[in-house]
């Protein structure tokens, strides 16, 4: 079973030695790892980290980029819904 996080959790990680969280869905993403590499920019990124970035990365990317990277970048799920 996956690790699940609260959206507090997830909020509380926010730089490189704690891990860098976004929230996709109902999946949970360290993205401390390949900010640097992100093909749309670290800067872009960052501005999410901590947060819920479903709207922003379904606005830019499709399903199979999250397929390939979930591999190695998801941590979890969220145990609650992120969304207001
Ligand atoms: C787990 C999180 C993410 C992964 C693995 C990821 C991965 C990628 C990849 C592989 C690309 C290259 C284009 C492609 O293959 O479709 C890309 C481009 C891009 N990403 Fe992400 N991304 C993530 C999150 C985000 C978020 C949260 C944002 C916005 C806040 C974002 C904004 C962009 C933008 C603007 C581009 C450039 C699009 C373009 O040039 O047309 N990404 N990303």
């Amino acid at each position: 079973m996956s690790k699940q996080f609260t959206p507090a959790e997830v909020a509380s990680h926010k730089d490189a030695e704690n891990g860098m969280y976004i929230i996709i869905d109902d999946g949970v993403f360290d993205v401390a790892g390949f900010i640097d590499e992100h093909p749309g920019g670290a800067k872009i990124l960052k501005r999410v980290v901590g947060k819920d970035a479903s709207k922003q990365f379904w606005k830019y990317h499709n399903e199979g980029v999250l397929k390939k990277y979930a591999a190695k970048l998801k941590v979890g799920t969220v145990k609650e819904s992120a969304k207001l």
